[in-house]
C-alpha cells in the first residue's frame, strides 16, 4: 500500500478516536437513538420483512445499533453479523437472532459463536451497514485498518459475478456528526458507501 496514505489514515484514525471519544454517554445513546430511528426509516421502504441485513454490533464507541437491530428481529428480517478470523483476516457471516448467539471474539469485539452454521448466500443481501471510524461526502471510509470490509467486498463481488448476478445491496453507514471529514484518504481497494446518516439526518 502507499506508505504516504497509510501515514495520514493512522493520523486520522488517532484524531477521530480522540473526536469520539468526547462525546459523553448520555449524547451517545441520545443520538444513536436518532440515527436508528432513521435507519429503520429507511429499512421500512425496502420491504416489509424478510430482508437480509448485513449489520454489526457495535464495538467501542460506535453508534449503539442495538435498537435497530431489534427492530429489525421484531419484523422477521434477517440479521446477519460478521465473524473475523484473525489469522486470515477475513469475515463470515452468520445469521444471528438474539443476543444471547454472541460470544466474546478477538481485539474486545462481540461476535456471533463459530457453533452457528456460516451464512453463505451472498447474492441475496439487500443493505450491508459499513462500521468506520470516519466517512466522507463522497462515501469513502476509514476503518480500523486490518481491511476486513474491503477484504470481503471482493468476496462479495466475485460470489454474485460467479452466478451471473449482479452485487446489488445497498452499501449504507451509521455514524455522529463528528465523525464526518471532508476528505478520508483513500486507495484503490477501498469501498464507498452510497448513504449515510448522522444523528442530524441524512447527509446524503
Ligand atoms: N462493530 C464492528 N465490528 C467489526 C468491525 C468494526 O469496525 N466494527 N470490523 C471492521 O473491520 C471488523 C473487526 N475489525 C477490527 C480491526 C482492528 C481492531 C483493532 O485493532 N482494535 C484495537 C485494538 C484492541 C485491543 O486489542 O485491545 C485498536 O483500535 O487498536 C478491531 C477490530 C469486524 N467486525
Ligand atoms: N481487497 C483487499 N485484498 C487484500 N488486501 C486488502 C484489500 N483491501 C485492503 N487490503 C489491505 O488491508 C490493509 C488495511 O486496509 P485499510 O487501511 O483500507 O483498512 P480499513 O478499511 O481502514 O479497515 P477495516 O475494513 O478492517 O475496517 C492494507 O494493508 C490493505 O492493503
Amino acid at each position: 500500500m502507499n506508505e504516504q496514505i497509510a501515514v495520514r489514515k493512522n493520523q486520522l484514525r488517532k484524531q477521530l478516536q480522540e473526536t469520539i471519544g468526547q462525546l459523553d454517554n448520555s449524547r451517545r445513546e441520545r443520538f444513536s437513538r436518532e440515527i436508528c430511528r432513521h435507519l429503520i426509516e429507511f429499512t421500512s421502504q425496502l420491504g416489509e420483512s424478510g430482508l437480509h441485513l448485513f449489520m454489526y454490533w457495535p464495538y467501542r464507541q460506535e453508534v449503539n445499533l442495538i435498537p435497530y437491530m431489534e427492530w429489525a428481529w421484531s419484523r422477521n428480517h434477517i440479521v446477519l453479523l460478521p465473524r473475523t478470523e484473525p489469522q486470515t483476516l477475513e469475515m463470515m457471516l452468520h445469521a444471528v437472532s438474539s443476543e444471547n448467539q454472541l460470544v466474546p471474539g478477538p481485539w474486545g469485539l462481540r461476535e456471533p459463536s463459530p457453533n452457528l452454521a456460516e451464512w453463505t448466500s451472498l447474492d441475496r443481501l439487500n443493505l450491508i451497514l459499513f462500521p468506520g471510524l470516519g466517512f466522507d461526502h463522497a462515501g469513502r471510509r476509514l476503518g480500523y485498518g486490518k481491511g476486513f470490509y474491503d477484504r470481503w467486498w471482493d468476496k462479495y463481488v466475485s460470489y454474485c459475478k460467479e452466478r451471473g448476478k449482479k452485487p446489488n445491496a445497498i452499501s449504507v453507514a451509521a455514524a455522529f456528526r463528528c465523525q464526518i471529514v471532508d476528505e478520508v484518504p483513500s486507495e484503490k481497494h477501498d469501498t464507498r458507501v452510497s448513504h449515510l446518516w448522522t444523528e442530524l439526518g441524512q447527509l446524503f
